[in-house]
């Protein structure tokens, strides 16, 4: 990329931009403004269509209408940040209503121009807008490249917590710290676990895993620290336990919460005394290995339950990592979804594209109850399930569906401070419903009625009251 100083800023030329504008006259001038001063531009005229264009490529400015039909501003604006919360957004508003332009901005909009437009404000401000972008994209990709040093592997983030979890992981790789980390299953407690063990001076030797909730207390002693020949029936001849397989690594003690209390004092003494011995020996083993725990339970609590020991507790409490539950970094849906789609798409052959922004949306909005686990197995199975194209709402299962948009952006409406007309309001959102209805049962109004749990009378007496005909 070439770039220029201009009036003080600089200008990254062959840039991209998404124009979102229903007024004609506005779009073009807009087009040829901005292609004048060098940049790429793709217009459209409602928000819909920018959503579609802007899952398509990649784009370093959204220019939006904050009114426009079929998707406003606003909606456009959240999708947007919801995609890449990085990416840098205008509003335009023809209202001049600081209330809407305020909402904007704490969206998350980088800047607002009021209409009627001044060709040299606009110009300014998209000018300032692409060049805190560039800077924003050096820092992305200065941290990008430590990042890879650090060999994060597979695992995905862009929320905000997520890269304070990547940030912390860089700090406490090299610290030989216990650790524990905290989350729900399905959080990636594992990968954040095997990033820290591979980012340290020990990823010269292994990471042992051990899934204390999976193995049966009476074995899982032997599993740990291993065995004499003959210390009990069955124990035909010697076994190294996990410790002695993890020496000079690390092991990684999955959910330690569900330990049994006998075997939390044994783990305790070789934090303690960094020595063990195996069930049945005499000889006492040295133990240089570094502990990182998982657990999904509130080990606090557990303590006062009395289920889990205090002393053990507070020795691998040291650094705590908490990894917050998908539905809380909806920033990451959006991403990880799109790579679970082109590493299935790609293992499996198939030539499924990509997501519609209402299949998309629909899973900002759905809980993920099984976290990145039930993310990666649904798209799996979508994957297998379709030949080719892109992946639509209907593909979705109904569990999933159900969470479309209309009812979390109904549930989000946000009634402005200049007020609003109630029944036009409620006219706007009945008419859209019955529209949607028409539209998904080809017009049949049978099949409408019965979608919307009305008989078929009320919707034609509905249909005629609020003017919608057949063609409509
Ligand atoms: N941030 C991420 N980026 C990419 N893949 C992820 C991410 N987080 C989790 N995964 C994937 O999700 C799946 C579950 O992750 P993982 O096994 O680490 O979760 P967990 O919290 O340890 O689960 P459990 O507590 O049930 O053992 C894995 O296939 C993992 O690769």
């Amino acid at each position: 990329m070439e770039s220029c100083l201009e009036s003080g800023t600089v200008t990254m030329k062959n840039q991209k931009i998404l124009i979102a504008e229903d007024d004609d006259l506005n779009r073009s001038n807009l087009t040829e403004l901005l292609n004048a001063e060098g940049y790429e531009i793709k217009a459209v005229d409602n928000g819909r269509k920018a959503m579609d264009a802007f899952v398509e490529d990649k784009y370093e400015l959204v220019i939006t209408d904050l009114k426009m039909p079929n998707g406003d501003g606003l909606e456009l604006l959240k999708f947007v940040k919801d995609m890449n919360p990085d990416n840098i957004v205008i509003m335009m508003t023809g209202y001049g209503t600081v209330d809407s332009a305020v909402e904007a901005m704490k969206l998350g909009a980088f800047d607002y121009i009021s209409k009627p437009m001044r060709n040299d404000l606009v110009t300014l401000t998209v000018n300032r807008a692409l060049s805190y972008a560039s800077l924003q994209e050096e820092n992305v990709t200065l941290r990008d490249h430590l990042r890879e040093q650090y060999d994060f592997g597979k695992m995905l983030g862009y929320s905000e917590c997520m890269k304070t979890i990547f940030d912390t992981i860089e700090k406490v790789a090299k610290s030989d710290s216990t650790v524990i980390i905290y989350g729900e299953s399905g959080t990636g407690k594992e990968l954040v676990a095997r990033a820290i063990h591979f980012n340290s001076n020990r990823n010269n030797f292994p990471l042992i895993p051990v899934n204390c909730g999976a193995i049966p207390e009476d074995l899982l002693e032997s599993e740990l620290f291993g065995h004499e020949k003959g210390a009990f029936t069955g124990a035909i001849r010697n076994r190294l336990g996990r410790f002695e397989l993890a020496q000079g690594g690390s092991i990684f003690l999955d959910e330690i919460g569900d330990m049994s209390p006998a075997l939390q004092v044994k783990v305790l003494r070789v934090i303690q005394e960094k020595q063990f011995e195996r069930i049945g020996g005499v000889k006492t083993i040295n133990a240089d290995v570094r502990i990182i725990a998982a657990t999904h339970q509130n080990l606090e609590l557990a303590v006062t339950e009395k289920r889990f020991r205090e002393d053990l507790f507070y020795r691998i409490n040291v650094i705590p990592i908490h990894l917050p539950a998908l539905r809380e970094r909806g920033a990451d849906i959006a991403i990880l979804a799109n790579h679970f789609l082109q590493k299935f798409a790609q293992s499996k052959k198939k030539e499924v594209t990509r997501f519609t922004p209402e299949a998309i949306a629909c899973m900002l909005h759905y809980p993920w109850p099984g976290n990145v686990r039930e993310l990666e197995n649904l798209i799996e199975m979508l994957v297998v399930m379709k030949e080719d194209g892109e992946i639509k709402l209907e593909d979705l299962p109904s569990k999933i569906r159900q969470f479309k948009k209309e009812t979390q952006s109904f549930k989000e409406y946000q009634i402005p401070e200049e007020g609003i007309d109630f029944n036009d309001v409620v006219y706007q959102f009945e008419k859209n419903i019955l529209l949607k209805a028409l539209a998904k049962t080809n017009g049949v109004k049978n099949r409408a009625a019965k979608l919307l749990n009305l008989n078929r009378t009320t919707l034609v007496e509905k249909l005629k009251r609020l003017n919608i005909s057949s063609e409509s």
